[in-house]
Parts: structure tokens; C-alpha cells; sequence
């Protein structure tokens, strides 16, 4: 088996090779294998003790795909302010133009795939808490393990260049085979000791609530979200894998992502999909207004049916729908949007909820959907421009990727983005993490800063924060 996997590597690095040297450029080689079943965190880890460099992890909120990068082949980055859906599709395109591609398997999430994000809000300036990521960010992994359906799948990717020895895929068969030993071993799990915590300008973020509640009153912006940080200080470096496993274990019907850049990682529990593409059919969710667990089981179901009646919510909630359905009648066909929404109940939080399917034609590319659905007003508010404008010049935070779009595209088209909420950005032994709340006319101000109280829950716990 080893020996035949190992001939067909050599063949279709020496076609890759022969057609760099012919076109003088380099080339994609992308080989899939079906392999036994790993622990996706140990291959997480293997990729760190492989030391190949950047990680990336995703697991689709019902679990149905799992996927894990290590290292990086290509990069797609930016700092364009302009075009930055179209750039990125583009170049993954011309990538793919000319790529030798072997599979034989016709199922999503594997072979050529990009993972990444854009960042919330390009035209918002940049601090030194994103120095790492670019406003475009995504990567295409050295190595790749998908796993779907009860089978496990490795794509290697190796970008063939025309001046490349032909030993070279020996270095390559070698380092892959170092990989899967490492994947063997489950990572020792750390618990990280956090020694301080602390919320940022708490005081600025009521005051700036205040001021977007009173100004809608003119009635030109009807929701604005407005979001805000907490930051965290560890005895040690933070343990990613520590922290993922928390995610898995406790968030459940969460989309559980982790993006490494150099020495960090921005990594989250996301409730929210933004839209998946399968073939034809896209999938995506409106997600907006909020309440607590109860205590009890009879007292969870008041709050639920409290949340389920509320105005204030559900206005939150509408503004929501009514966007996306016309974003969603831009780029598919049959939209379907049930009448109200549902109940989502999260470990620490319970949200009104409305999936939406349509149906697209298959060459829709996801980026040019993405782009006109970010920001739903479920992150951005109503009108999208003057939201986006107000969260610009009032939030104190850089959001970078909290609130951004955030997932795979694999070279089929098909692909899953998230909206990066309940999420946090680790630096070595630092974190900050973040969470806001949609404001609309009837808001109040401390009853919004409990919700982000309550946001900052899953992250908190997953990192052994205080949770206030
Ligand atoms: C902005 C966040 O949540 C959004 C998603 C669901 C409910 C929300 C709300 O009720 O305000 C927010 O729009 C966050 O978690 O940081
Ligand atoms: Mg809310």
C-alpha cells in the first residue's frame, strides 16, 4: 500500500514538475488518501511537533466535517481595502487553472482547500493587536485531514516549482510520514492559569450605547452592534489545544475554528453560519437577539418563551431576516425563510433563530456571496454603510476577524463561513476576547452590557477566565 501511494506521489509530483518547467511557473500538486481515523486534535498537535508551521481547525456546528490544516503551501493575504472578495477568488483560481489534482473521491472538503477570513472592517485602522493578520488572510495548508461521514481523508498540497529537484517529493514523503507517526499521540492537555483579567473601557462602551440609542431617534440608523474586549493575562504561554478542547467539549451546535498567524491564534465557538455553499444549495442562518439560561429547566423555558415574545428582540432579529432575504433573492432562487424564528440554546446563552436555504446556480463563486451578505446587521446594523460607519468611529476595539467572516472553500466551490463571534485572539501568554450586542431604538444600556457579560461566557470558561 505504502509502496503504490508512494509511486503514485512520484508520478504526479514528475507531471507537476514537467509542467512547471514547461510553463515556467509553479505549480500545484494536490494528492488525496483515504487514511485510518485520527484524533483531530492530535493532528492539531502533530503539526506542532512536525513543526510545520500554521495551524488551522474547523468543525461544522453538527460536527459533519472536521477539518485540520498544518502548514502552509500558498498564501492568499492583502491589506486592499478594495476588491477583496474578488482578489481572493481570483488568484485561488488561477491557482487551481493549472493545478494536477489527484482524487478520486467526489466529497466536499477535500483536496485543494483554502481556509481563512477577511477582517470586519477594512477601512477601520489597524492596531498592533492584528499586526499578524492581514485584512485577506487565507491559507492553503501543507497538509490537510478532513474528517466526514465516518471516513478520514489527508490531502497533501505541494507547490511545485520549475527548478525543483526530483528528490525533492523523497523530503516531502518523509516529513508526511513523520506527521502521521506524530498524529499517534494525543496531546498532553494544560490547563491554562489565567492571572489577570480585565474588561476594557467598560465605562466608554455604555457611553457609546447611550449616544447610538439617542441618535436613533432621528431615525436614520434603526440597529447598530457595538462590541467591546475583555483582556486576559496567563502564568504561560497558552495551550491551543487545551483551549480547543474546552471549545468541543462544552459548545456544542458551534461552529469551533481556531486560525494561527506566527505566534497567534484567533480562535472561537461560533454559533452563527454565515452561508455554506453544496453544490447548488446555499444554507444560512439569522441569528439575533438574546436572553440567559435559566437555572432550571421550567425556568429556561420561560426565558425562552419571554425571549420568543419580546419586541425589542424580535425587531432585532427582524432586521436580521429582512437583509439577509435580500441578499439571498440577489444571488439564488427559492428562498426559503420560515415565518418566525426559533429557539437556539446554547450552553450559556438562548437566541432567536431563522435558517434560510435558497438554491444558486453552481458557478455563484462563495466569495461574491459573502460579500454581499457581510456584515449581516446580526454584526454590522441597519443601513449597513451608516452602521458600519458608526461602529467605526465609536467602538474603541479593532475587531480584526471577531464578527468577520471566517471558514473553507474548497476547489469544487463548495465551502462553509462562519461569523467569528465568541471568539478571542491568544498572543503567547496574553488573550483579548470579545463580544457585543445589537442596539436598537428600545436598547438599555446596562441590560445590553449583562448580554456581552453573558458573551463572554464560552471563551472565558474555555480559557479559565473569571466568568463575572
Ligand atoms: C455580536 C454578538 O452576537 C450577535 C449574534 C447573536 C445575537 C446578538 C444579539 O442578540 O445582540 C448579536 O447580534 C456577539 O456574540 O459578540
Ligand atoms: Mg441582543
Amino acid at each position: 500500500m505504502f509502496t503504490l501511494q508512494h509511486t503514485e506521489f512520484k508520478e504526479g509530483f514528475i507531471e507537476a514538475l514537467s509542467k512547471a518547467q514547461r510553463t515556467n511557473h509553479d505549480i500545484l500538486f494536490s494528492k488525496v488518501c483515504e487514511i485510518d481515523c485520527i484524533d483531530p486534535l492530535a493532528f492539531f498537535g502533530a503539526g506542532k511537533m512536525t513543526e510545520l508551521g500554521d495551524r488551522f481547525f474547523w468543525t461544522g456546528s453538527d460536527n459533519e466535517v472536521v477539518i485540520i490544516g498544518v502548514g502552509i503551501n500558498y498564501l492568499f493575504q492583502s491589506d486592499q481595502t478594495t476588491d477583496r472578495f474578488f482578489y481572493v477568488q481570483k488568484r485561488w483560481q488561477s491557482l487551481l487553472d493549472e493545478a494536477i489534482i489527484h482524487n478520486s473521491y467526489s466529497i466536499d472538503a477535500i483536496g485543494p482547500t483554502i481556509f481563512g477570513g477577511f477582517t470586519f472592517d477594512p477601512l477601520k485602522e489597524k492596531t498592533e493587536l492584528w499586526s499578524q493578520y492581514k485584512h485577506t488572510d487565507f491559507h492553503l495548508p501543507q497538509y490537510m485531514c478532513t474528517m466526514t461521514g465516518g471516513r478520514t481523508f489527508l490531502t497533501t498540497n505541494m507547490l511545485v516549482h520549475p527548478n525543483d529537484r526530483e528528490d525533492r517529493i523523497e523530503d516531502m514523503l518523509e516529513e508526511r510520514r513523520q506527521l502521521l507517526q506524530n498524529a499517534k499521540i494525543f496531546p498532553t492537555i494544560k490547563n491554562n492559569k489565567v492571572i489577570a483579567q480585565q474588561e476594557v473601557a467598560p465605562r466608554e462602551w455604555k457611553k457609546a450605547v447611550a449616544k447610538v440609542v439617542d441618535e436613533m431617534r432621528n431615525d436614520v440608523i434603526q440597529k447598530v452592534v457595538l462590541a467591546r474586549e475583555t483582556r486576559l493575562t496567563f502564568a504561560n504561554t497558552v495551550q491551543i489545544e487545551s483551549v480547543l478542547q474546552n471549545l468541543l467539549d462544552k459548545q456544542k451546535n458551534s461552529f469551533i475554528f481556531a486560525f494561527e498567524s506566527g505566534s497567534d491564534c484567533f480562535i472561537g465557538a461560533t454559533p452563527e453560519r454565515l452561508v455554506k455553499k453544496q453544490g447548488h444549495t446555499l444554507y444560512t442562518t439569522c441569528l439575533a437577539g438574546s436572553i440567559k439560561r435559566g437555572e432550571t429547566k421550567e425556568e429556561d423555558e420561560v426565558l425562552g418563551k419571554e425571549l420568543l415574545q419580546d419586541e425589542k428582540n424580535l425587531q432585532e432579529h427582524q432586521y436580521v431576516v429582512d437583509m439577509i432575504r435580500q441578499a439571498m433573492e440577489m444571488v439564488g432562487t427559492e428562498v426559503d425563510i420560515p415565518d418566525g424564528p426559533q429557539l437556539l440554546k446554547l450552553r450559556d446563552i438562548q437566541h432567536l433563530y431563522t435558517p434560510v436555504i435558497a438554491e444558486t446556480s453552481k458557478e455563484g463563486s462563495l466569495f461574491a456571496i459573502i460579500e454581499k451578505l457581510h456584515p449581516t446587521p446580526a454584526l454590522g446594523g441597519v443601513p449597513t454603510e451608516k452602521a458600519v460607519e458608526a461602529i467605526r468611529n465609536l467602538e474603541i476595539l479593532d475587531r480584526g476577524l471577531y464578527g468577520s467572516p471566517i471558514g473553507w472553500l474548497d476547489y469544487q466551490g463548495n465551502g462553509d463561513f462562519a461569523v467569528a463571534l465568541r471568539s478571542g485572539l491568544i498572543q503567547d501568554n496574553e488573550a483579548s476576547i470579545f463580544a457585543g450586542c445589537g442596539i436598537v431604538k428600545d436598547s438599555e444600556v446596562e441590560s445590553e452590557f449583562q448580554e456581552t457579560k453573558i458573551k463572554f461566557r464560552p471563551m472565558l470558561s474555555a480559557l479559565g477566565g473569571e466568568i463575572k
